[in-house]
């Protein structure tokens, strides 16, 4: 270890929404080629990652104080999924790939405080594992936009490369094509203002995309693209698109029960995230989003909270 090497690196991982998300066709490895606009939201979990001087990783993962309150009134339904063990989280598997792609000797412990939650089609595991390899990457002076850490991102999971960000500066919205992990940043107008309920069950992306059908002529993102830039919530509304909705709400009825709550709310537009079951309101200022949460909240379809777009971070270095 260099002198000014930093110790440890702490990076806030932000979730994410879909507001459009195309199939274009199924590829032969059963992944599908699809189109989608994803924004990064000021959901957090929290990331601290260490050098060690044993040559192993280690990951410890939990609840932060308010989401863990949220996951015990659900233990017993099918619930929000559990969090994995060290060796079965995502984290773990990216630092360890990272150490035998750059010949790192050292080992790696990471914590992982999580409020995003799981299974929600927020990208969460993806969140923290791009956080874990941009930590990582910090700490053994590699650039963090050296293409093969991308490519080790992209290999790892196909929502991971979003969380890098751009090295143009800021981004808080792309498109992602490919299987997602290839990247282009998206210029919103303005700050996005959304209600985002998470509904007492996971569900599994795998199941999800297992249900799924491709369009025979599938819709371009150009008209969601074209109103980002307006940054105008009615337009943006009325362009959002998931794919993977109909799935979705055949895995899990929990889905068609939030968007009809969601739905009788004054919000813009609504949608599932991703794979869900999250799902997401586009509102036309803070203010709207915290009274529209407030009372979806009292609803008892799940946890709802009001969020608002974020550019991603960068990793902050910790001497100590
Ligand atoms: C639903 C989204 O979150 C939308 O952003 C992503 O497409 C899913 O990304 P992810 O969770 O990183 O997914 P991965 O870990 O790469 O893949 C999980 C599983 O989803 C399916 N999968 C994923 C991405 C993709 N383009 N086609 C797929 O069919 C595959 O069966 C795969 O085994
Ligand atoms: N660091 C992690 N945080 C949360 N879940 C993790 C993590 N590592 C592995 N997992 C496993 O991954 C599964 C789903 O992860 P995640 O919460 O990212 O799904 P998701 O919200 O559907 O994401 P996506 O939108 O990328 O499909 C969980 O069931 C969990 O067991």
């Amino acid at each position: 270890m260099h002198a000014n090497q930093p110790q440890a690196v702490e990076i806030n991982t932000p979730a994410k929404l879909n507001l459009f998300l195309e199939l274009l066709d199924r590829r032969a490895d059963g992944f599908h080629k699809l189109e989608t606009v994803m924004v990064a939201i000021n959901r957090f979990d929290r990331i601290r990652v260490a050098l060690s001087d044993s040559a192993d990783v280690r990951v410890e993962c939990g609840w932060l104080p308010h989401q863990a309150a949220v996951v015990e009134r659900y233990r017993g339904s099918q619930a929000v999924a559990a969090l994995p063990r060290s060796q079965d989280n995502l984290v773990t598997r990216a630092l360890e790939q990272f150490r035998q792609r750059f010949s790192i000797a050292d080992g790696f412990r990471a914590s992982i405080a999580k409020t995003i939650p799981a299974g929600a089609g927020m990208g969460g595991a993806s969140s923290d594992a791009a956080g874990a390899l941009r930590a990582a990457a910090q700490l053994c002076q590699i650039d963090q936009h050296d293409q093969r850490l991308l490519q080790l991102a992209g290999e790892l999971g196909s929502d991971i490369p979003f969380f890098f960000g751009s090295p143009q500066g800021a981004m808080s919205a792309a498109i992602a094509t490919g299987r997602g992990e290839r990247i282009d940043p998206v210029s919103i107008g303005g700050k996005l203002h959304f209600v985002v309920v998470h509904p007492p069950e996971s569900v599994s992306t795998a199941e999800v995309y297992r249900r799924c059908q491709v369009p025979s002529r599938p819709s371009s993102a150009a008209a969601m693209l074209a109103a980002l830039v307006g940054g105008r919530g009615t337009q943006i509304a009325s362009q959002l698109l998931n794919r993977l909705s109909e799935p979705a709400r055949a895995t899990s009825e929990w889905i068609d029960r939030v968007l009809s709550a969601i739905a009788r709310t004054p919000v813009l537009g609504y949608q599932v995230t991703g794979s869900g079951s999250a799902c997401f309101g586009v509102c036309p200022n803070a203010a709207v989003a915290s009274r529209i949460a407030h009372n979806l909240q009292a609803a008892g379809i799940g946890s709802a909270f009001a969020a608002h777009s974020v550019c991603i971070a960068s990793p902050t270095r910790d001497m100590g």
